[in-house]
């Protein structure tokens, strides 16, 4: 029967019609507004299906940056695609006119089928995002991390270092434990349920089909798809959001019940999500009004935490361990100024950073040599719009590339060294932080925890341990040789030497 329906004259007919309706709608859209973007020329129906980047995302729209300018056309069947590569074009696009592009891409994958569009990172900026947004700041914005959490952060890191001189060769797998406790920690005050389920053993396993389901599907370039029944031959996809739909429902209620047990039993630590709740239930008290809403947005926002704050801390912690390993010299001067604070059983904390120019270069060049997310979360335009003469419709997926900026010569010379000297004494550089956390309405609200907790762990590293590249091991001088490129750019798994320095081995032997 469905050979019928494609018989060979049926099907030539059928593609024909859409080649002709392709280039009636070409024809008819290069009339009717200014031209799009110079973009790569595309096929009919498909665009540019073919052309875009399947791994290495950054490199693919590089090159396109190369080829067609700052601002690059794509676009796939039922998407159109604006790329930014130049610093100049991403700031007057994401941050000055931010409230066009205010939205986000709908995935089909992803919002409708596994169902995580209520996390803050996904939402439309709407009234909930709004919502999500007010808490956020309330929560996290410098002054507060540096009251609230100095002491989470420091307590974390000295749990890290005790961790490398146990186990040295785990280093990499303790960083992503330690570091994920911390957040699950301060948004929910406590690691695990009554019944010992691992909480962060259960964001990860979020973590890694959000992130597996942001690289997109083929249902979200043919919506139809969504239709196709689990049992069908090759729908994959059905059968794994299923597993994945169920998983994260399992997750919230998890993290919903737990909080809400603890705070009825006055247990646990005070965090995120109970301390925003007490507030909301004290108003409840004084005047009647209906806060569902705003305790759903307290959950879901909270649960973002660790969606958007574990792999892109992680990562800077790591950029900052590689750099070390394979820039000795920069090392040296870094533990000198950690030296001039911390000694005779000092031990790393908050109070003296202020007077630490050069770690803070350090941090901010770990930000900057490798952005997490290399290009960002992609924003959604609301209304169509023009730039420089070219066309942007509404709903374009908009594409700030970050490691374009990072890698941009007239910004930063040098730019694949690792030199925080060039924060030094320099300040009209482009400051790392106004791009490695987006842009714009949407930029990361946790970005003050972000560079906090990075911090913190730097400086108690940089005093615990010499770090070194085990001897032989190549001396991975390009970037393609450091850094996988994925959604999250995370350094390749790399060797390292730790060697315990007296003050950590002598407080720690106390
Ligand atoms: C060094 C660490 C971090 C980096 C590099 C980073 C980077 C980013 C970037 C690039 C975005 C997208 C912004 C945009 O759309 O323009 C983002 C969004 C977000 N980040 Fe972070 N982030 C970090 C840490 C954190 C932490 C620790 C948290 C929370 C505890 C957090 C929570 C969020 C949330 C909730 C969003 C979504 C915001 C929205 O869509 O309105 N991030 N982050």
């Amino acid at each position: 029967m469905a050979v019928d329906l494609l018989s060979s004259s049926n099907a030539s007919f059928v593609a024909s019609g859409l080649v002709l309706a392709y280039l009636f709608k070409k024809y008819w859209d290069g009339r009717s507004h200014p031209p799009y973007p110079p973009g790569p020329p595309g096929l009919p129906v498909i665009g540019n299906l073919l052309d875009m980047p399947r791994t290495k995302f950054v490199m693919g729209f590089l090159e396109w940056g190369r080829q067609y300018g700052p601002v690059t056309w794509a676009v796939v069947p039922g998407r159109k695609f604006l790329i930014l590569n130049s610093y100049e074009a991403i700031s007057e696009l994401l941050d000055k006119r931010g409230n066009n592009y205010i939205n986000r891409p709908v995935g089909v994958m992803a919002n409708k089928i596994v169902g995580t569009g209520f996390s803050t990172g996904r939402l439309q900026g709407d009234a909930t995002w709004r919502k999500h947004r007010k808490f956020l700041r309330q929560a996290l914005s410098m002054s507060t991390v540096k009251q609230e959490y100095s002491d989470l952060f420091v307590a974390s890191a000295t749990r890290y270092l005790q961790a490398i001189l146990l186990s040295p060769g785990d280093f990499l797998p303790r960083l992503k434990r330690i570091l994920g406790e911390t957040i699950t920690e301060l948004t929910y005050g406590a690691l695990e349920d009554e019944n010992g389920t691992d909480y962060v053993t259960e964001h990860n396993e979020n973590l890694n089909y959000t992130v597996k389901v942001a690289m997109g599907y083929l249902v979200d370039l043919f919506p139809l798809l969504r239709f196709v029944p689990a049992w069908f031959p090759g729908a994959q996809f059905q059968r794994d959001a299923s597993k994945w739909r169920q998983h994260c429902i399992m997750v919230r209620k998890l993290m919903i019940d737990g909080v809400e047990k603890r705070m009825a039993a006055k247990e646990g630590r005070a965090c995120y999500v109970s301390n925003i709740l007490e507030d909301l239930q004290g108003q409840q008290a004084t005047k009647e009004v209906d806060l569902r809403e705003d305790v759903q947005a307290v959950h879901d926002s909270g649960f973002s935490f660790f969606q958007a704050g574990a792999d892109t801390t992680e990562t800077t912690v790591k950029n900052f361990l590689l750099a070390m390993s394979l820039y000795p010299d920069v090392q040296a001067r870094a533990r000198k100024e950690v030296d001039q604070f911390f000694t005779e059983g000092r031990s790393p904390d908050f109070e003296s950073q202020d007077q630490m120019p050069y770690i803070e270069a350090v941090v901010l060049e770990s930000l900057r040599w490798n952005p997490p997310l290399s290009f960002g979360i992609p924003h959604a335009s609301r209304e169509d719009d023009v730039y420089n003469g070219y066309f942007i419709p509404k709903g374009t997926s908009v594409i700030a590339n970050q490691w374009q900026v990072s890698r941009d010569p007239s910004i930063y010379e040098d730019p694949s060294t690792f030199n925080p000297d060039r924060f030094i004494d320099n300040p009209n550089i482009l400051d790392p932080r106004d791009f490695v956390f987006g842009f714009g309405r949407r930029i990361c609200p946790g970005n003050a925890l972000g560079y906090q907790l990075s911090w913190i762990f730097v400086v108690s590293i940089l005093w615990g341990f010499e770090i070194k590249r085990p001897e032989g091991c190549p001396p991975l001088e390009h970037d393609a040789d450091r850094f996988d490129f994925g959604l999250v750019n995370a350094p390749y798994p790399f060797p390292c030497d730790f060697i315990p320095r007296d003050d950590f081995a002598k407080s720690n032997a106390q």
